[in-house]
């Protein structure tokens, strides 16, 4: 997530890659990523923590190794990614910093992600800004309260998994159905796309849109009965609780 966040940063020219420096603990790692980027890189996470903002994009399991001798880095602001880490439990590592909490998604790689975000009572509206902008470049962001980072989490920053979960089905049902896998791929992920766009473009409830597709005694109205009779929207519902749920207990020391 981490790198998806870099590129954007770096191919958008929100900040210059002399600008940046990444620490990472693999050599190959690091040499992969200077090369690519342009960026500075260290082993030392202290050094990358003299920059003015400092993004950890740690796995939750690794934040208390990462964040070793870190109490007093130079960094004013504090960016966290990680899922379920709270504010409260940040501001005892790093205490009388800007925090900030984000949860961004991986469509960001392409820019079409979506981060929510939350701030400490310290965070000053530069930090702020400067945050909504490194967010900005790699989709959209929005404010949210703290408490709801979990449920941000287990709906839009785990969501892409369920999502190419769904166009991998729908691309098997399509070769079940007799159609070339590569041609299934493209259907199915343009199909997700082309929706995601049209509801995103006209606002239309998808209640709405399901109703367009939905021709009397047709094809579409047979799938949804079978949709319906295996609890999809069901098992959506509790697939987002059960990660909102993960979270909390990621963040749980
Ligand atoms: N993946 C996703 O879709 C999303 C992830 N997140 C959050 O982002 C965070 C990272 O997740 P993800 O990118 O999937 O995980 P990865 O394991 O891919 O990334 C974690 C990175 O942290 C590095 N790392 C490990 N220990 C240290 C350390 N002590 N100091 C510095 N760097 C270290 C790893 O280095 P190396 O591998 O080289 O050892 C690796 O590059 C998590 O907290 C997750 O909750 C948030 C939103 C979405
Ligand atoms: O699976 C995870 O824990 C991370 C957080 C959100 C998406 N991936």
């Amino acid at each position: 997530m981490g790198e998806a966040i870099l590129s954007r940063l770096v191919a958008s020219h929100i900040y210059l890659p002399s600008d940046v420096c990444v620490s990472d603990p693999m050599p190959e790692r690091r040499d992969l990523l200077a090369k690519k980027y342009g960026v500075q890189v260290t082993p030392n996470n202290l050094i990358a923590a003299e920059a003015e903002i400092l993004l950890l994009a740690v796995k939750p399991q690794s934040l208390n190794a990462a964040a070793i001798g870190l109490a007093n880095a130079p960094a004013p602001c504090i960016v966290s990614i990680l899922a379920g880490v709270t504010l409260a439990q940040l501001e005892v590592m790093f205490p009388s910093k800007s925090i900030i909490r984000a949860m961004p998604n991986t469509p960001a790689q392409v820019g079409a992600g979506v981060t929510a975000i939350a701030a400490n009572a310290l965070a000053t509206k530069e930090h702020i800004e400067a945050v909504r902008q490194i967010f900005g470049a790699v989709g959209k962001v929005v404010d949210v309260a703290e408490s709801l980072m979990n449920a941000v989490t287990g709906l839009s920053g785990s969501g892409p998994a369920y999502v190419a979960l769904m166009v991998e089905a729908m691309a098997d049902g399509g070769v079940a159905a007799g159609l070339p896998r590569a041609i299934a791929m493209e259907l199915a992920t343009q199909t997700v796309l082309g929706t995601a766009q049209l509801l995103s473009e006209t606002k239309l409830h998808p209640a709405q849109l399901k109703d367009q597709v939905t021709s009397p005694a047709g094809t579409t109205i047979a799938a949804i009965a079978q949709l319906e009779k295996s609890g999809l929207r069901s098992a959506m519902i509790e697939a987002v609780l059960a990660a909102t749920r993960r979270a909390e207990e990621l963040g749980k020391p």
